[in-house]
């Protein structure tokens, strides 16, 4: 490598957007934009669902969230897209990366750079899970919801 050569930096896994959620009128703030609760609601959702995807696990709980900047909105009819990416797998916890982005505008709506979900047991205790990486299949899909 040549001295001013930076070493390659390890990939980071890139953010998916699966969810798109169209803005209805029950959605809107007194302003006639997308009301930020309705937002975390189906932020929280999608991370449930990816932390159960990842963890093989139903009995997932929301533990923690970062910082919250409402950055642009939406509003009535248009489209939101939600994104999600693990950052950080750790012995009971799951750490994901949260965008929400209008798919008219392409503008970013906000960013949550921490959202993490705790693994639980019967009992309602962390557990640990067991995971270090992310899988791409449904391979760790719980078998009580497989078909
Ligand atoms: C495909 C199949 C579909 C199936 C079908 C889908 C249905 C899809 C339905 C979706 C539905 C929506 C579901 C939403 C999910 C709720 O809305 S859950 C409701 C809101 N959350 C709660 O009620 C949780 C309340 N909190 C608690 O019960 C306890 O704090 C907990 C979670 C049991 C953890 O207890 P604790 O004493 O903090 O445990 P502790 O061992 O200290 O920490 C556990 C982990 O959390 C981490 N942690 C603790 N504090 C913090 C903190 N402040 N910040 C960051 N990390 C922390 C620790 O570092 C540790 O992580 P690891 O180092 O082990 O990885």
């Amino acid at each position: 490598m040549q001295p001013d050569q930076q070493p390659a930096q390890p990939a980071q896994p890139e953010m998916n957007f699966y969810t798109r959620k169209w803005v209805r009128p029950e959605d809107l703030n007194a302003n006639g934009t997308l009301f930020g609760g309705s937002l975390l609601r189906w932020i929280d959702e999608e991370a449930a669902v990816y932390a159960i995807i990842q963890l093989g696990n139903g009995r997932v709980v929301t533990k923690y969230m970062s910082e919250i900047e409402f950055v642009s909105s939406a509003k009535e009819g248009d489209i939101v897209e939600i994104g999600l990416v693990a950052t950080r797998f750790g012995r009971t916890s799951l750490t994901m990366r949260a965008e929400a982005r209008n798919l008219f505008t392409h503008r970013s709506i906000l960013t949550i750079d921490e959202v993490v979900f705790v693994n639980l047991d019967d009992d309602g205790n962390p557990a640990p899970h067991g995971y270090t990486d992310i899988t791409y299949a449904r391979d760790r899909v719980p078998a009580t919801h497989r078909a």
